[in-house]
């Protein structure tokens, strides 16, 4: 059985980190891949997800290539989409991004999707997209205000981090909440266990 010293997560999200450390899986690697996440024109938010996990895997494994110290690796990347509808929410880098998603939000359901993929040491690819419904409570001008003085909405899709204060907007969520986080985790450690890699190997006391 494979262990943690052959995963390569090809992810800069310190959320992914923290999620794979939650179910006692610590990478060998970081490898975060700069891809352009540029939806498609009326590109579907699934797709999106599948899209931009695959591509930022297969980017890691280009980048490894040939380098026999890679040599029987796996290969993890994920990429998480909201969307309203067909409408697909930014990643929120600027403060009046962030602003729009959040009335957007309000009062509403919308689906994270969060697309997964594994490449394999024998290049097989590996994806699943799991899509999570949340719905938000009424926001006040207060609580969207004292939201973006936060800061906590930065770097996150759909402008918010539910693992967070936003956690308090939540009045119902149908799916996996670790989905919304970043990673799909029950659906994560079946996609490495049943491609031979040993899930269990970090499950020791802390
Ligand atoms: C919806 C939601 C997103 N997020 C984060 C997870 C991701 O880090 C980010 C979505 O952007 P992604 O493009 O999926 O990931 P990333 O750019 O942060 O990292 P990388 O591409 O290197 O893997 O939003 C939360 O932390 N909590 C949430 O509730």
């Amino acid at each position: 059985m494979a262990q943690t010293d052959t995963l390569i997560l090809a992810s800069g999200s310190p959320r992914r980190v923290e999620l794979l450390a939650q179910a006692g899986i610590e990478p060998a690697r970081l490898m975060p891949m700069d891809i352009d996440e540029t939806p498609k024109r009326s590109e579907h938010p699934r797709s999106l997800a599948r899209r931009l996990s695959t591509g930022k895997a297969q980017a890691a494994l280009a980048a490894i290539k040939g380098d026999p110290a890679f040599a029987g690796s796996y290969i993890l990347a994920a990429d998480t989409v909201v969307s309203v509808g067909r409408r697909i929410l930014p990643k929120t880098e600027m403060i009046d991004e962030a602003s729009s998603a959040l009335h957007l939000l309000s009062g509403r359901s919308h689906r994270v999707f969060t697309g997964v993929c594994l490449i394999t040491p024998d290049r097989t690819v590996r994806q699943k997209v799991i899509d999570t419904k949340v719905r938000f409570k009424r926001l006040s001008t207060t609580d969207i205000e004292a939201y973006l003085s936060s800061g906590q909405w930065r770097g996150k899709a759909g402008g918010y981090a539910i693992q967070g204060i936003a956690g308090s907007f939540v009045v119902k969520l149908v799916g996996s909440y670790t989905n919304v986080v970043g990673l799909p985790l029950y659906e994560t450690l079946a996609l490495l266990s049943g491609e031979g890699f040993d899930v269990h190997a970090g499950w020791t006391d802390a």
